[in-house]
């Protein structure tokens, strides 16, 4: 239970990790490591900071500590990898480090999002009058999260939103979906409705392995014309393809 309790600052600390892109950098080392002086060099952090980070997670596997303050990858903290370094903060640079699947993307909003709205669960719970989620609590009181990601300055969240969503598809087996239930048994005038079914990836998947059945998309207008334009939805298979409820 204490492990459970205090899961957050596996969180804080992985996403701090992939914001700061140090697996990449040791990744530039040899099998002797790198010392944090040297990473401090790198990123413009404190070496203190950054040595007690790292060896918290070193001691949880994630990393390994070589000898004091010398950290090199190994298996677990290599999946932290992406393939570009960020320049700066500015948002182009923000979002096209978010261009590609990737897996520290699903880190970053983990520790970003994610944890600043479970923060706010038990107070929303207790006062469900007051919000209608514990998203508007955490980061905008009237608007939804698909609402806020439009808004002014957060084009990079949603860049890293995509790329931690396609990560997470790719990384799914198809066999989950596939043999999640016995779809060849469905009736052919039967329908499948993915409800948020984003760009209609699964449903593709799904109309490959099962084409007698009816398949329905429901997203929102951006999510579907992104479909659209790269192909996954298609009119001549898909019976329709709707927009949000
Ligand atoms: C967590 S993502 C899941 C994406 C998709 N199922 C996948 O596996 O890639 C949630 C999806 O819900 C969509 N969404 C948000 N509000 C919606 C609404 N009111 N109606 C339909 N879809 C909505 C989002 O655009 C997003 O694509």
């Amino acid at each position: 239970m204490k492990e459970c309790s205090t899961a957050m600052y596996t969180t804080a600390t992985l996403g701090f990790v992939v914001d700061v892109d140090i697996s990449n950098f040791l990744d530039r080392t040899g099998p002797e490591g790198l010392h944090v002086n040297s990473l401090a060099e790198y990123t413009g952090l404190d070496p203190s900071h950054l040595g007690r980070i790292l060896r918290f997670l070193a001691t949880r596997h994630i990393f390994k500590e070589c000898s004091p303050n010398v950290f090199k990858n190994n298996r677990l903290s290599s999946v932290l990898r992406d393939s570009k370094l960020p320049v700066s903060n500015s948002e182009t640079q923000r979002t096209d480090k978010y261009s590609s699947p990737s897996f520290s993307s699903f880190v970053s909003f983990c520790a970003d999002e994610s944890m600043k709205v479970s923060c706010h669960l038990s107070d929303f719970i207790k006062n469900p009058k007051e919000h209608v989620s514990p998203f508007n609590r955490a980061f905008s009181p009237c608007a939804t999260t698909w609402e806020w990601f439009k808004q002014p300055g957060n084009g990079w969240r949603v860049a890293r939103f995509g790329s931690a969503m396609e990560n997470l598809s790719d990384s799914i087996p198809a066999e989950t979906l596939l043999n999640a239930i016995d779809w060849k048994s469905l009736e052919s005038d039967e329908f499948v409705v993915d409800v948020g079914g984003g760009v209609g990836s699964a449903a593709l998947m799904l109309y490959k392995h099962s084409p007698h059945l009816n398949y329905v998309v429901q997203d929102l207008d951006v999510q579907i014309s992104a479909g659209t334009k790269v192909g996954f939805i298609l009119p001549s298979y898909f019976l329709m393809a709707f927009k949000a409820l």
